[in-house]
């Protein structure tokens, strides 16, 4: 059984896990903390780690970016993509009126992962302008803070399953600003991994970091792929955390075509003096578009 270490149980990243392996029986650790989540493959524990990376409406999730770059050594072996449902979860009797609807202008506190609260802008401002956002660890952690502290007026963003969990009500549903709100995650880890999914397409991500101070430099990078027809779907650069004004590119290839030109392109970059880190070249998995 795979060992996989994950954000706490009703977060996303664990109902997005167990979507990934379709049923398949996981051995899954809990951790508080992403750092935790990350060290796990590093200390042997588990094989593998689910690391939230990308999201529809907040984008990249710097924090992990940064991790997975800097923190740890450990390849990508999968991405999938997966729904960030988003629900309001209390302590209904808090907020009930006579007709049984919700008063949300009570709530005193909104807390959640600091990913997920502005994907609900619309709605706190709408419903809730004058509480207090608290970000906290995982969108599971918010809703077990909100269950151990009744009589508060504080809810949380998130899952249905975290509701479930700690038996509090789903007071609003779906409260994304956007309904295709999707996270983007990677499965990290020594070993390739098998997965019980028809993948749609193998991706190759690099950090391409440049020689100092050479006018064009990014150009000619970008012109080693695309005289190849490789097609690039990210491009970031994030600081180097060095010094100020120094950075490294983040560079995502999906390989539709032979790898031998991939290969053929790293060499190339190589030799205008880039530095070309591999972080992985392994299968995606997108989400079934609704039939
Ligand atoms: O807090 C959770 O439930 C997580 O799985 C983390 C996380 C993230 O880090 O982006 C994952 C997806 C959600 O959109 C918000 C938070």
């Amino acid at each position: 059984m795979k060992r996989i270490a994950v954000l706490p149980e009703g977060s996303v990243s664990h109902e997005a896990i167990e979507f990934l392996f379709d049923g398949e029986p996981l051995e899954l650790n809990h951790f508080k903390l992403i750092s935790d989540v990350f060290r796990a493959v590093d200390s042997g524990s588990v094989q593998y780690s689910v690391i939230p990376f990308e999201n529809t409406i907040e984008g990249s999730v710097s924090l992990h970016m940064d991790w997975l770059v800097n923190e740890v050594d450990i390849p990508i072996q999968a991405e999938w993509v997966y729904p960030s449902i988003q629900n309001i979860i209390g302590h209904g009797n808090e907020f009930r009126m006579h007709d049984g609807s919700y008063d949300f202008s009570k709530i005193t506190k909104i807390m959640s992962h600091p990913v997920a609260i502005p994907q609900c802008q619309n709605f706190i401002r709408q419903h809730s302008p004058d509480a207090n956002l608290e970000g906290v660890n995982s969108t599971a952690e918010a809703v077990e803070i909100v269950k151990k502290n009744p009589g508060k007026g504080w809810v949380g963003i998130g899952t249905k399953l975290a509701a479930r969990k700690h038996g509090l009500d789903i007071m609003a549903e779906r409260v994304t600003d956007h309904d295709n709100n999707y996270t983007r995650f990677v499965l990290i880890g020594h070993e390739p991994v098998s997965i019980p999914r028809k993948a749609d397409h193998m991706k190759t991500s690099l950090i391409v970091t440049l020689p100092e101070d050479a006018p064009g430099a990014l150009h000619q990078v970008l012109s080693a792929f695309a005289w190849r027809k490789l097609n690039l779907t990210r491009l970031e650069s994030r600081p180097t955390k060095k010094r100020l004004g120094s950075y490294y590119f983040y560079i995502d290839v999906v390989e539709t075509v032979d790898s031998v030109l991939l290969t053929a392109a790293m060499a190339e970059i190589e030799a205008l003096k880039c530095q070309v880190r591999v972080l992985g070249s392994y299968p995606c998995y997108t989400y079934p578009s609704p039939s």
